[in-house]
């Protein structure tokens, strides 16, 4: 059984389009292999059910979640600035991205999680810190096993070069929780003018991330002919972002695919994902199987530390890899 079933949306703009939805606990390894590369090349965007991921651990961390944003605005703050990490309001980084939402952005290191969690959760710091160690575990190992399928898929003999580098303890990926209120004066429901944005259009710098949220719509995906897509929200599922990093270490082959998340009038939005990243010092360079006279090297090779400094020195809707281009394409 074969489960590359797309969800038909239909598009304001035009035609019914699909997202890919894999099922992971397939028998058929290569045929999950082959669905992962497809829509990685495609899309860079999938949905995948039957993960694996226990359903207490995501309710544990989405009531962890819940309980924080509701809080008030100055207990909330004890968590912050989000410079990067911590408690941030409309504020999107540093350089004057702004949205209607906000949030809580942790490294996933345990020490910083536990460092934090104290004045996250004050009352009960050991609950919020254990519930998203168990969450951020549980989802980096369904981030490895979709990056050692994809190893397969892409004929690459190293099946862990990709997963290698979000395995790592030094490891420099990020959990990040948004919470995106009821717009008080709504615009007109999804009108993706600047007033609805919760979150501007932008690609992940990192190698893949794993997102989920509660049952309120709002994640957009923009497909290669520049048609943006609603996401329908599943609780129960995940979806997986390609991120530039990953488009780098397959020279190309995968694309890293730009989205957004738009205010509801009406329901909050609760969204949690994990950013799987390489250590600061890792180099960002393709196995040599993704190298060829008819595909040669596009870009630089670089450190993630490079990459992000120039990820963080930029806005969050600048199209960064490009200045890690090579000179000859
Ligand atoms: C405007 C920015 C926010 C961001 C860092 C950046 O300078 C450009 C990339 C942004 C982004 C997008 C994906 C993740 O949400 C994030 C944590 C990341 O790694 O890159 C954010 C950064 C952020 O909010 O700090
Ligand atoms: O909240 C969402 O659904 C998407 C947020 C996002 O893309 C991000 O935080 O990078
Ligand atoms: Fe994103």
């Amino acid at each position: 059984m074969v489960a590359a079933s797309p969800i038909p949306i239909r598009s304001k703009k035009t035609k019914a389009v699909g997202i890919p939805t894999i099922d992971l606990s397939i028998q058929n390894k290569s045929k999950v292999s082959r669905l992962i590369v497809n829509a990685c090349e495609e899309l860079g965007f999938f949905k995948v059910i039957n993960h694996g991921v226990p359903k207490e651990v995501v309710s544990s961390m989405r009531d962890e979640g819940t309980q924080f944003f509701a809080k008030t605005i100055a207990e909330k703050q004890r968590a912050g600035p989000a410079r990067p990490f911590g408690f941030g309001c409309r504020n999107i980084g540093v350089n004057g991205d702004m949205g209607e939402l906000e949030y809580l952005l942790l490294h996933t290191n345990p020490l910083d999680i536990s460092e934090r969690s104290q004045s996250i959760n004050s009352d009960d710091p050991t609950k919020f810190s254990c519930a998203v160690n168990d969450y951020v575990h549980a989802v980096r190992e369904l981030a490895c096993e979709i990056l050692d399928l994809a190893a397969e898929g892409l004929w690459v003999p190293d099946k862990f070069v990709f997963s290698r580098l979000i395995r790592d303890v030094h490891s420099d990926s990020v959990f990040r929780i948004n919470h995106y209120p009821p717009l008080v004066n709504p615009v007109k429901e999804w009108d993706p003018s600047p007033s609805n944005i919760g979150f501007g259009e932008h690609s992940d710098p990192q190698i893949l991330t794993i997102l989920t949220s509660n049952d309120v719509a709002g994640l957009q995906i923009c497909f290669q002919d520049g048609l943006w897509v609603p996401v329908p929200p599943d609780p129960t599922s995940f979806y997986v972002i390609v991120g530039d990093a990953l488009q780098a270490l397959t020279n190309g082959r995968f694309v890293s695919v730009r989205h957004r998340a738009l205010a509801n009038s009406t329901r909050q939005r609760l969204s949690m994902m994990y950013f799987g990243a390489p250590p600061l010092n890792s180099w960002i360079c393709p196995p040599p199987e993704m190298v060829s006279p008819r595909n040669p090297t596009l870009y630089k090779p670089f450190t993630w530390s490079d990459f992000k400094n120039a990820a963080y020195s930029l806005r969050l809707g600048d199209t960064r890899l490009d200045l890690f281009k090579t000179a000859t394409c």
